[in-house]
């Protein structure tokens, strides 16, 4: 068989915590994403060439490209000094919420892999990307690139050693996505987080995670919306968000089974039973934001359920 020369490769959005799972669940989204393009050069090294739909905004350098950095992850655990050239097509928003960074690294992981032969399988290849989240936002959480490299949700139960469990999709959940026209850095984010919880919290938290992955275990949405809850980070960052509250308080009164942060903002993700129900839950936000003389953006998106994936090969 013929050697590959070039691969390109799609990794989609994700929803980071998922309410009561701060830093150990998220799912991916079909919506949007980013596309990747791996070849090999000669050089010894990797060199983002150009990147699209940024605005002009993320770092060319190697070191701080999250496509980049995950890749050279990759090549230091093989031990290989392999040149290649990168080119990003940013379909994210910057500092949304809906882990651009992660889509970034994950495209690329699984782009250089397949280019590579695929010495690795896919949640293999977690670990490196989550060295690109190091660099993009100053902490390795999986919650991100591990939904956007497998797809569906994913539970992260422990980090050291690292342990990933895939959870069901319940047929039929649906996502809307609000994404506030505002910028809010990963990494600030994370600062305004309180570093003790309470034992109250801790026991109402464990109780809603458990719950939630009941809930997707039993396809039991009641369930799934009883659990959407957070007690430790919403708290604390719903004040960044403009008419937070105010617009969980209009989607769930138009029956949506819940709402949060979409990892640490300002999107906000509400999960609803089917696509009509999601489709009404937009337009109300919508409306509403219109109200408060806010600019808003939405999408609407089934669980994605095939994560990262290559596009074309030459
Ligand atoms: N390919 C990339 N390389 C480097 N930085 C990136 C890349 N994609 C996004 N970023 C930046 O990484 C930072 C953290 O992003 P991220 O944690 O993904 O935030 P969000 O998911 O909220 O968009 C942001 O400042 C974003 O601009
Ligand atoms: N668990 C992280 C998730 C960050 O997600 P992002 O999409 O905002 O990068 C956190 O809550 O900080």
């Amino acid at each position: 068989m013929r050697a590959l020369r070039r691969v390109k490769a799609f990794a989609p959005a994700t929803v980071a915590n998922v309410s009561c799972g701060f830093d150990i669940l998220g799912f991916a989204i079909e919506a949007l994403g980013d596309q990747v393009t791996v070849s090999f050069n000669d050089e010894a090294r990797l060199r983002v060439l150009r990147i699209e739909g940024d605005g002009g905004k993320l770092p060319l350098e190697a070191d701080k490209n999250t496509c980049a950095v995950a890749i050279h992850a990759m090549l230091l655990h093989l031990g290989s000094r392999q040149g290649m050239d990168i080119i990003l097509e940013k379909g994210l928003p910057l500092g949304s919420g809906m882990g651009s960074s992660a889509a970034s690294a994950a495209a690329a992981l699984v782009a250089a892999n397949v280019l590579l032969g695929e010495p690795f399988t896919k949640a293999q290849l977690v670990p490196f990307a989550m060295e690109a989240e190091r660099v993009a936002c100053g902490a390795a959480h999986a919650d991100n690139v591990a939904p956007a490299i497998l797809g569906g949700f994913v539970l992260i139960r422990d980090y050291h050693p690292l342990d990933l469990v895939p959870l069901p999709v319940p047929e039929g959940l649906y996502c809307t996505l609000l994404h506030p026209h505002l910028e809010l850095r990963t990494e600030d984010a994370r600062s305004v987080l309180k570093q003790q919880v309470s034992l109250k919290d801790a026991t109402v938290q464990s109780g809603n995670i458990a719950g939630l992955v009941a809930g997707l275990y039993q396809n039991d949405l009641a369930l799934v919306s009883r659990s959407l809850k957070d007690v430790i980070a919403e708290p604390s960052r719903a004040l960044l968000i403009p008419g937070f509250y105010a617009l969980r308080t209009a989607v769930m009164q138009e029956g949506a089974l819940g709402s949060g942060i979409s990892g640490s903002g300002p999107t906000i993700f509400v999960m609803s039973p089917s696509e009509e129900q999601a489709r009404r839950v937009g337009a109300v936000a919508e409306a509403l934001y219109q109200e408060l003389g806010l600019g808003l953006d939405v999408y609407y998106s089934a669980i994605n359920r095939q994560g990262a994936h290559v596009l074309e090969t030459a």
